[in-house]
C-alpha cells in the first residue's frame, strides 16, 4: 500500500522530527513561550494555505464522499485549528501582527498551493497527507509522554492533535490516498511519492524554523 511504504520510505525523517528540539520542547513544557506563539502566528498563516489546497482537493475529487471529507478539513483548519491558534496568539496581541511571515512558512504554503492548482487530484491528496498524519503522530506521542495533565501549558496543542477524531480523519485522507494510488499510473504514483515527501521535509522545516525564530536574512536591506 502507498502510505505503508512511505510511511517506512519517510521513517529517518519521523525520528528526526520527534527527536527536534522544538517537540520534545513542546512535549515536556519547556518550550518558551514566546517560540510557541511564533510558531502559532506562522501557523495560523500556513493553514489558510492548507485550507486552500484541500478545498482545491474537494473541487477535484471525483467521489462525493471524498469531496465532502476534504471540504469539511478544510473548515476544520480554517475554524477549529485557527481557534486553538487565537486563544493563544490573543496572549501577544499585537506584538503578533509585528511578525513577518517567515521564510519557510511561505516556502511550504507557496509549495501546497502550487501543488493545488497544477498538479493531478491524486498527488494534492498525497501533498496534504503529511499534515494530518505527521501531526496526528507527533501529538499522540508527545501526549504518551505527558499524560492528560490540563496544566501542562501546552495541553490544548497536544489535545487537538492527539485528538480520536482527528485520528479518524488520518485514517480517512490514509484511505483515500491509498485507493487514489492504487488506480494511478507509475508516473503519477511516483509524483505522489515526491509530493508527500516534500510535504513531510517542510513539516521539519517548519518546527526547525520556528525554533530559530526564522527571519528574512535581506531584513536589514528590504522589510520582509
Ligand atoms: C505546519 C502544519 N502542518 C500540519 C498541521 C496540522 N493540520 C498544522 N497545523 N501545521
Amino acid at each position: 500500500m502507498f502510505c505503508d511504504d512511505i510511511w517506512q520510505r519517510t521513517s529517518d525523517l519521523m525520528r528526526a522530527i520527534h527527536e527536534h528540539p522544538f517537540v520534545t520542547a513542546l512535549g515536556d513544557g519547556s518550550l518558551d513561550r514566546d517560540t510557541f506563539v511564533f510558531y502559532m502566528v506562522q501557523d495560523a498563516r500556513y493553514l489558510e494555505a492548507f485550507a486552500k489546497a484541500l478545498a482545491a482537493a474537494s473541487v477535484r475529487a471525483g467521489d462525493s464522499a471524498d469531496a465532502a471529507f476534504w471540504a469539511q478539513s478544510a473548515h476544520t483548519a480554517l475554524v477549529a485549528e485557527r481557534e486553538l491558534h487565537s486563544g493563544y496568539i490573543d496572549e501577544l496581541g499585537d506584538a503578533a501582527k509585528g511578525i513577518a511571515t517567515s521564510p519557510t512558512c511561505l516556502a511550504y504554503s507557496s509549495f501546497l498551493q502550487a501543488t493545488a492548482l497544477s498538479e493531478p487530484y491524486p498527488v494534492i491528496a498525497a501533498a496534504v497527507l503529511p499534515c494530518f498524519w505527521i501531526y496526528q503522530d507527533v501529538g499522540t506521542a508527545l501526549l504518551a509522554k505527558a499524560g492528560d495533565d490540563p496544566a501542562h501549558p501546552y495541553a490544548k496543542w497536544i489535545s487537538t492533535y492527539s485528538d480520536p477524531e482527528f485520528a479518524a480523519s488520518v485514517e480517512r485522507a490514509k484511505a483515500i490516498t491509498d485507493r487514489l494510488a492504487a488506480a494511478a499510473s507509475p508516473d503519477t504514483r511516483e509524483a505522489m511519492a515526491q509530493a508527500y515527501g516534500r510535504a513531510a521535509a517542510y513539516e521539519w522545516m517548519f518546527w526547525d524554523s520556528a525554533w530559530r525564530r526564522e527571519g528574512w536574512p535581506t531584513a536589514e536591506w528590504l522589510a520582509p
